[in-house]
Formats: C-alpha cells, sequence, structure tokens
C-alpha cells in the first residue's frame, strides 16, 4: 500500500497526455456510485480527459453497451452528470456478469476497450469487481484503477467503501422504529443486515442502535451464551432486546438464529425483521457523497500520473492506492475495540 496521495503521484511518472477513461458500476449498488461517477467525469473533463460510461458494468463492456448523452453521442461530460450526486443507485446501471467471468468473457471485453480506442478505466464496486479488474489488466495494457463501491465496507485498502455509512443510517432508523413495538411488547427483535462475508455493517448498526449483541461471521455466535446474556438482562429490568445479525453469520441469518434461539429456551418474545434491500437504496449520506468525490477525483489523478491495477481508497484521511489482489485475497478485520465496546455497552 503507498502512502499519502502525494507520494503516490511522485511514485509514477507524470503524464499530462489527455487520454479516454471509461466508468462503469458493478456488482451490488450502493449509494454514492452516482456521486463517483458524477466525480470521475467532473476531475477527468478538468484535466482535459474524455470519458465514456459503460451501463451494467463488465456485461456493458461485452455488449458495448454504452452511456450516450442527449445527443446520442458516446461521451459523458460534465453536464450529464448534474443533478446525480443526490441520488441513490446508479445511472449507468449495475449487473453481476457471468460471462466475464469466463477467458472469453475477459478477452471480449478487451477487444472491445481496444476497438473504442479506450485508454484507461475506473471500475467501481466492490472485491468480486476488482477480481475482474485483476484478470483484465492480464489480457489489456490500458490503465485500470477502481472506487470501492459497496455496502459491505469489506474492502481492505479503505477505512471506508462509497455506500457503507448510508446503509448504516438507513439499518439505524428502521431499528429506531423497530424498538418503539420492542419496547411497547416487551419483545426480543432479530433484525438481519447484509452482509455476506463480513460483520462490518452489523457491527457498526447495533453500536450505532444501541443493541445488545451482534451477530457476525468474525466471531462464533455461541447460543447458550446469548441466552445465558439475555436471561442476565432480564433479570436486571430489560424489557425489550435488539439484536443485529449479518446474513453471513456462521450460526445463519436472523430466521434460523431465532429457532435456535427458541430451542435454547430463550424467554423473550421473539420477531424477525430482515432490512434486505432497502440498505443499498436512498439518498447517499454526506459522508458518502465526500468520499465519493475524493476517490473519483483520485482515481482519475492516479490514471494521469500511471496508475494501473490498483483501487483508490482512503486510510486514515490520506487517499491511497492498494493493488486489487489486495482486496479480494485478504479479509478486512472488525476492530476489536469496537466488539469490546458493544459488549461493554451491553449490560
Ligand atoms: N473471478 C472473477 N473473474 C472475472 N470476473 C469476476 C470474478 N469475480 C467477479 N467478477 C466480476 O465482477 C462482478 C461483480 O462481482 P460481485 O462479487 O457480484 O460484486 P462486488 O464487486 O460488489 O463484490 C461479477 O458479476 C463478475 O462479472
Ligand atoms: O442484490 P443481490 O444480488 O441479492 O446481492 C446481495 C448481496 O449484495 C450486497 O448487498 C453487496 O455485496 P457486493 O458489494 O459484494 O455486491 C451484500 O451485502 C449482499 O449479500
Amino acid at each position: 500500500m503507498l502512502s499519502s496521495s502525494c507520494d503516490i503521484l511522485s511514485w509514477f511518472s507524470k503524464r499530462d497526455l489527455a487520454v479516454r477513461i471509461g466508468v462503469f458500476c458493478s456488482g451490488g449498488d450502493a449509494p454514492g456510485m452516482n456521486a463517483c461517477v458524477r466525480s470521475v467525469v467532473r476531475s477527468a473533463t478538468a484535466a482535459g480527459h474524455e470519458v465514456v460510461g459503460i451501463n451494467r458494468g463488465y456485461q456493458g463492456l461485452i455488449d458495448q453497451n454504452f452511456f450516450l448523452n442527449a445527443k446520442q453521442q458516446p461521451i459523458m461530460g460534465a453536464r450529464d452528470v448534474s443533478n446525480i450526486i443526490q441520488r441513490g443507485g446508479t445511472i449507468l446501471r449495475s449487473a453481476r456478469c457471468q460471462r466475464f467471468m469466463t477467458d472469453e468473457g475477459v478477452r471480449t471485453a478487451a477487444e472491445n476497450l481496444r476497438q473504442h480506442k479506450i485508454d484507461a478505466l475506473v471500475p467501481i464496486g466492490g472485491n468480486g469487481t476488482f477480481r475482474g479488474s485483476a484478470e483484465l489488466v492480464k489480457h489489456w495494457d490500458g490503465q485500470v484503477v477502481g472506487c470501492p463501491g459497496t455496502i459491505d465496507n469489506d474492502l481492505i485498502g479503505t477505512d471506508f467503501t462509497i455506500g457503507f455509512s448510508t446503509a448504516v443510517e438507513t439499518a439505524v432508523d428502521a431499528i429506531d422504529k423497530l424498538r418503539d413495538t420492542a419496547e411497547s411488547h416487551e419483545r426480543l427483535f432479530l433484525v438481519e443486515v447484509m452482509g455476506r462475508h463480513s460483520g462490518y455493517l452489523a457491527l457498526y448498526t447495533a453500536l450505532a442502535a444501541g443493541a445488545e449483541i451482534a451477530c457476525v461471521p468474525e466471531t462464533p455466535t455461541e447460543i447458550p451464551g446469548i441466552v445465558a446474556h439475555l436471561s442476565q438482562l432480564q433479570q436486571t429490568g430489560k424489557k425489550s432486546i435488539i439484536v443485529v445479525v449479518a446474513e453471513g453469520d456462521e450460526e445463519g441469518g436472523a430466521l434460523m438464529l431465532a429457532e435456535k434461539l427458541q430451542r435454547a429456551e430463550c424467554t423473550f418474545a421473539t420477531r424477525t425483521v430482515i432490512l434486505g434491500h432497502v440498505q443499498r437504496g436512498g439518498s447517499p449520506s454526506p459522508d458518502d457523497r465526500m468520499l465519493a468525490t475524493r476517490l473519483g477525483d483520485f482515481a482519475v489523478k492516479s490514471i494521469g500520473a500511471g496508475a494501473t491495477g490498483v483501487m483508490a481508497g482512503e486510510v486514515n484521511s490520506q487517499c491511497v492506492l492498494t493493488p486489487f489482489e489486495k482486496t479480494f485475497t485478504e479479509h478486512k478485520q472488525l476492530p476489536q475495540a469496537l466488539i469490546d465496546l458493544l459488549e461493554c455497552m451491553s449490560n
């Protein structure tokens, strides 16, 4: 990992030539992807580059499905990204593309990039997207600098991913509402949040919503221990309980956990809520807009400086570049201090 943005820009030899940059969104959509597209376009046009928007991620690259502006030209100018910073989803649409996971798919995409004289790409997505980008650079000699767009916050090389802050806000807002019923009816709510392989969303949501427990894939979920803790809380006068469950928890999602708690004779009346895709939608938070704007610009500047095969991220408020390989071969650990903090709050 390179440290500061200054280090990185001086690391690569400066190149001031105008380039044609392709931008696309891939994998699960995340609030702030539009803000990132806008930033890439505005930063690139300010530097004299040209931007081509690619619809539907790698699928669009294979199908040559380009964003067309009002004049039906395959170019994204500064005005084409007006009024999107506040919009959730992505105007370029996103997709999961099976064909790109084959050698033939990657070669076709590379050939299309050559044919359309695209010099560089900014994929906005998660670790699957960057795994795909790592394959692409083996077959294409253009530059690829990605931006982390996923609500899961499961990427090494950035403290936070674009979309995470908004998803936490959405989940916390939902729990604040559920808490009314939990208190009125003296119930336990198991609230399932997204995160196939990561407990970041569950842990942050639990802390910010004042939940008692977070069940995450990174730490063992011990049913007898949870039941004992809950009954202890009940004895001290607790009337309602919120347990946040990451969908990827090793004991199963919230439904499975509810069954297991019941079998273990948990005394609380229990209800289960699966938040699902509402967590992926909505207007991005200011934090996500800021992060998306900084990283989109940094990705373009890094391309200008000659970088490739890397993801733009922000660590300790510094822009950094991390090789794609690291983003999908290494698991981003949950901060132990936050796990301990939740336990400390739950008494
Ligand atoms: N091993 C791979 N080889 C080539 N492409 C891949 C690979 N893994 C993922 N991709 C591409 O990246 C896309 C997005 O990945 P996915 O895991 O669904 O989302 P995310 O990027 O948000 O993690 C996939 O649909 C596929 O097209
Ligand atoms: O929208 P889908 O295809 O059901 O995917 C659901 C998955 O997408 C996510 O929301 C985001 O994951 P990715 O960023 O890896 O695409 C996961 O938390 C969830 O498991």
